[in-house]
């Protein structure tokens, strides 16, 4: 009944550990059906290696299960927000990929520092703030969600212009408009994460890259008249 949600959902969490994201049972990936209002997710603490596409669990945007026997993700909560609050979402990955979690543990922004950076985007990485004692001893994922939400919404940040968010001591959380393509967001925010790392031990005072670069490159790949690729 849910066939074709719960494959693309399996597919994209089957990457995870391929790409080297994840360890263990870490990180889930969803992908949402718009058109029946529901979302497939990993189980819950399932090892890769285990799952079936007929394990991926569907939910509703109230993290209700629809279907499937399994428990879903710990995360579902925080996934059924984030579709329910940026209706043009289609996929969410969370994973904890090393360099990525080791800016969130350290509470940082990643700064844009280079052009890899700017082909995905042109802000830094944001750095949601830890959550509050009454928010972690609350609706702990469902807050989760709220508190990257509100990030966004703090910094005046585009969902669609970064499609990826550290929260800060857990790890990153990226989006777009296909399971697919946020677990490629995931890979990419984990190198931006690895290269911001290794320039700051190179030089510590090295500066964002400057304005015109970073337009240069977002807007051929991004921009209303981009040029990059072969157009399709
Ligand atoms: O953030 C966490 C644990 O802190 C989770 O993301 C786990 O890494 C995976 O949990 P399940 O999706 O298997 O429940």
């Amino acid at each position: 009944m849910y066939t074709t949600l719960q494959d693309e959902c399996y597919e994209a969490n089957m990457q995870l550990p391929k790409l080297g994201l994840v360890l263990f049972t870490f990180g889930n990936v969803s992908a949402v059906d718009r058109g029946r209002g529901v979302f497939a997710i990993k189980p819950s603490g399932v090892p890769y290696a285990l799952l079936k596409p007929s394990d991926m669990v569907i939910c509703d945007y109230e993290a209700r299960v629809v279907a499937g026997t399994l428990r879903p993700s710990s995360d579902t909560k925080t996934h059924a927000l984030l579709y329910k609050t940026w209706s043009d979402i289609g996929g969410i990955t969370h994973t904890h990929s090393t360099y990525a979690v080791a800016w969130a543990q350290a509470g940082l922004d990643i700064p844009l520092f280079g052009t890899t950076h700017a082909d995905h985007t042109h802000h830094d990485i944001p750095c949601a703030p830890v959550l509050t004692d009454a928010m972690i001893q609350g609706d702990y994922e469902h807050e989760t969600g709220n508190q990257i939400i509100n990030a966004f919404r703090d910094k005046s940040l585009s969902h669609k212009e970064v499609e990826m968010v550290l929260l800060q001591n857990h790890g990153p959380f990226t989006w777009g408009d296909t399971a697919e393509k946020s677990v490629y967001n995931a890979a990419v925010l984990e190198e931006i994460a690895r290269m911001a790392h290794l320039t700051l031990q190179l030089n510590a005072d090295t500066q964002r890259l400057k304005d015109t670069l970073c337009q240069k490159h977002y807007q051929r790949k991004h921009g209303t008249d981009a040029y990059y690729g072969q157009g399709c």
